[in-house]
């Protein structure tokens, strides 16, 4: 059987990144889409299993060459989700959870109307704040800069099926490894709503 697609998104600093790597640790049916970015890498990434890292002109070759079932800008980098890859792994059964901005989610959906899209939030602006400074990624205009971003993304979570408020570390892996199995068996409570 054909795996799901399932689109993960929702502010830069809501925790997406945490809850999905947990998911794939303890949910075997799922896969995770790498995407392709110009952004530069951070310490610790790794080319090819956090992001295929491409310099602007190769970005948008592979934009030219038809590669990507979406991309769009974020931040002043651009970042987008190989295809081919996706459909191998949904040929071969896996559900796969591509993480990506709302643009791209937006194409996803208009594209592929059967994606489960998940909308994934911290229970404040304040809070997606702390935690962004906390993980001391992004400098603190780059941090200003996806908090605005955050304004916009959290006033379009009435386009998701389903929403992950991510306050308490447990109770929010809890939440997420119970939607996705949810989705994966395709019980009643996965329909779209
Ligand atoms: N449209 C789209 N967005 C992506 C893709 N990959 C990552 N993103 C999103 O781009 C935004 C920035 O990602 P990143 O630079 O890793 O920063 P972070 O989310 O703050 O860790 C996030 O909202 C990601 O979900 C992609 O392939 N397509
Ligand atoms: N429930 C939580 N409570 C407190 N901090 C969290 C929680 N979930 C994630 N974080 C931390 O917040 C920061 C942003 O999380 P991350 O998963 O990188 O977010 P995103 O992928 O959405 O940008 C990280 O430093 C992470 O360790």
């Amino acid at each position: 059987m054909r795996g799901r697609l399932i689109v993960v998104s929702g502010p830069s600093g809501a925790g997406k990144s945490t809850l999905i790597r947990e998911a794939l640790d303890a949910v075997p049916e799922l896969a995770y889409s790498v995407s392709a970015t110009t952004r530069a890498p951070r310490p610790g990434e790794v080319h090819g299993e956090h992001y295929v890292f491409l310099s602007r002109e190769e970005f948008e070759r592979w934009i030219g060459e038809g590669e990507f079932l979406e991309c769009a800008e974020y931040s002043g980098n651009l970042y987008g989700t190989p295809e081919a890859k996706v459909e191998e792994l949904l040929e071969a059964g896996r559900s796969v959870i591509l993480e990506i901005e709302l643009q791209g989610a937006r194409q996803v959906r208009r594209k592929r109307p059967d994606a489960v899209m998940v909308f994934v939030r911290a229970p404040s602006l304040e809070e997606t704040r702390r935690r962004l400074s906390g993980r001391a990624t992004e400098t603190a205009e780059a941090v200003e800069t996806r908090l605005a971003t955050a304004v916009g993304e959290v006033a379009a979570r009435d386009e998701f099926d389903f929403e992950v408020v991510n306050g308490d570390r447990e109770q929010a892996r809890k939440d997420m490894i119970e939607l996705m199995e949810t989705i994966i068996g395709g019980g009643s409570d996965a329909e779209r709503s």
